[in-house]
């Protein structure tokens, strides 16, 4: 595992988990268009690199919204990390603390959020929600995801339905095993399902500024329209994502979404990015057009299924690795010197 790239993780993962569990994590909406798409459009990206520079010393951390990483790639949220390892989200936990990255903890994970922040004193936890039509259960959430310690609330919004996914269908995958359930819904003796509702509108994130000092970062922006509505909402920060492919299929790539995104909202506030980030090459291309730090959801997941906490361990450390080796053969001593001149994209 020590040697392993992120390929061999998901290999391994491919072979430990139940099939319809890898389908679950692996796959995408429709077609698969958009996940696909997500890693190809990073491949056809060049990086120019710049040399005799003279880099002696380098600088990848970043600070996010009071939240410090050391490397800027970020644990994204996904569900049901128990499915992967007993441990669950105690173990990515553990893992993104020794990193001395954030995680963004699922509203669907399969350990309270109370006690992942247990598990991990000293990580950094951003909590993500998908806002529940019960308005009064939304608040309870946010409650606790702020006595848990989270520093920042994520909400989701591109799932007004939750995404066409053949491979569930077709292996019947629609719920948890009986011995997991998603432990942040529990609500007296029974357990809410998640609901994904097209309710939630701008005026929603009015409420949810209402509710809490949280800061708020908008996951889930691909149009630069919603980009400019969403910083007039007063968020604290948006998320360029399409759910990993998730979602609605087609919605393009999100690293060719993100230099539109990133100049319509004109440095007012940080823009992170996820999907199909693989490579430090990856995050380098991110950063240098406009993002402030990357967020990746199924290698974590690959690491976990493969290897618990010390997967996903090695899974950061590997990404930090590629990050420190792809800054220095671009001539960068820090994050903060990409700039989109080093990106060429195809003619
Ligand atoms: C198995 C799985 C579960 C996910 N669960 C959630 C979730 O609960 N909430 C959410 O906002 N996004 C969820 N996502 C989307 C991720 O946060 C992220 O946008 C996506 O995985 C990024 O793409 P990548 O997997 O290519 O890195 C999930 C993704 C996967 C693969
Ligand atoms: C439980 C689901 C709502 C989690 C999710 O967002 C996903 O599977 O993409």
């Amino acid at each position: 595992m020590e040697r392993w790239t992120l390929r061999e993780f998901e290999a391994a993962a491919r072979a430990r988990l139940d099939p319809a569990h890898y389908d679950y994590f692996a796959g995408g909406a429709g077609d698969e268009v958009t996940m696909r798409a997500n890693e190809a459009a990073f491949g056809r990206l060049g990086l120019l690199p710049r040399v005799l520079r003279g880099v002696t010393k380098l600088e990848t951390d970043v600070t996010l919204l009071g939240s410090h990483a050391a490397v800027p790639v970020l644990v994204a949220p996904t569900a049901f990390h128990r499915l992967a390892d007993p441990e669950g989200e105690r173990a990515t936990a553990r893992a993104a603390a020794a990193a001395e990255t954030i995680m963004i903890v699922s509203m669907a994970a399969t350990v309270a959020i109370e006690d992942v922040a247990a598990a991990a004193p000293e990580a950094e936890l951003w909590f993500q929600l998908y806002v529940q039509p019960d308005l009064a259960f939304t608040e309870r959430l946010v409650r606790r995801a702020e006595s848990a310690g989270c520093k920042a609330l994520v909400v989701t919004a591109d799932s007004p339905v939750m995404g066409l996914r053949e491979r569930d269908l077709r292996n019947g995958f629609d719920d948890l095993p009986a011995h997991l359930c998603c432990e942040n819904l529990r609500d007296g003796d029974r357990v809410r399902p998640v609901v994904m509702s097209p309710e939630p509108s701008w005026e929603h994130l009015g409420l949810l500024r209402e509710m809490t000092s949280l800061p708020i970062v908008l996951k889930g922006v691909t149009h630069p329209a919603d980009a400019r509505l969403a910083l007039g909402h007063g968020v604290a920060a948006i998320m360029v994502s399409n759910h990993g492919g998730r979602q609605l299929d087609t919605v393009p790539a999100t690293i060719e979404l993100l230099p539109e995104i990133a100049a319509a909202v004109g440095g007012a506030v940080p823009v992170l990015l996820d999907g199909g980030v693989r490579r430090g090459t990856d995050v380098l291309k991110a950063l240098a057009l406009g993002a402030v730090a990357v967020a990746v959801g199924r290698p974590v997941l690959w690491g976990l299924a493969a290897g618990g906490e010390r997967g996903v361990a090695r899974v950061l450390g590997l990404l930090r690795a590629e990050v420190e080796h792809a800054l220095t053969l671009c001539g960068c001593a820090s994050v903060h010197e990409l700039e989109p001149g080093m990106v060429r994209r195809p003619c």
